[in-house]
């Protein structure tokens, strides 16, 4: 889906992958990280989602990447807070305490940007690429990344299509995707009955979510 698409979801309020609660998976798996509080995590394709204000429960410090300044405008006006505002080159940096939201292209991401970033949270924002920009993503985040930084990443696929014994799709292409750059530990895989927040307009069906720990290990 082009820049243009997704912002005019947000303008239409098109926004059914917004989920009203915050994943579950990430207080169960984030702990696996063993970071700690004060640690800076970077949110890519970040919406309005719920778990950036986990993470600042929890007293980590976040920043977001968002294409939307619709999005960004709402996250802040749902919790009654009063960013500021500046430029930060071809970003607009919305902040308040210890989160900043930067309106812009995460492609637009340098490597000065990503110094101090201690973990990545990827839900949602691997997926929402189309296939053919995927490995762009992770090449673009892989050649700028500070050493040792870690990475959670959450997948929803349908499995509809698979056979049991089929191994996963999503499962070959995150291994092809990522370990020139991370060794990769599938944490958790579970397979349940419900509606895939990529296509929030169909109805519920098979899906198997899971939770992979990255380990940023080298520049191929
Ligand atoms: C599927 S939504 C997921 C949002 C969020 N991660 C969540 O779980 O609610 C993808 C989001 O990425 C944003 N987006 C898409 N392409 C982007 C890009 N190149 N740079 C920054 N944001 C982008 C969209 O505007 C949209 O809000």
């Amino acid at each position: 889906m082009s820049n243009q698409r997704w912002k005019n979801k947000w303008k239409q309020d098109d926004i059914g992958f917004h989920q009203l609660h915050i994943n579950p998976l990430l207080p169960q798996f984030w702990p696996n990280l063993n970071l700690t509080a004060g640690d800076t995590v970077l949110v890519p394709l970040c919406g309005k989602s719920l778990d950036m204000s986990w993470f600042l429960a929890e007293g980590y410090k976040v920043i977001g990447i968002e294409l939307s300044n619709i999005a960004i405008q709402a996250f802040f006006a749902e919790r009654n807070i009063v960013p500021t505002r500046s430029r930060h080159g071809r970003f607009i940096r919305w902040q308040h305490d210890d989160i900043q939201i930067w309106c812009g292209d995460l492609f637009d991401l340098s490597e000065a940007d990503l110094r101090g970033v201690s973990a990545i949270y990827d839900c949602a924002a691997l997926t929402a690429l189309p296939p053919e920009s995927r490995i762009q993503y992770v090449r673009h985040l892989s050649t700028m990344l500070p050493a040792d930084i870690q990475l959670l990443l959450l997948t929803t696929e349908s499995i509809d299509t698979l056979s049991a014994e089929q191994p996963s799709v999503i499962d070959s292409e995150v291994a092809s995707l990522f370990q020139s750059w991370f060794s990769v530990e599938l944490l958790h895989g579970n397979q349940c009955i419900k509606v895939d927040p990529e296509y929030p307009e169909e109805s519920a069906r098979l899906l198997e979510e899971k939770v992979y720990r990255m380990q940023f290990h080298a520049v191929a």
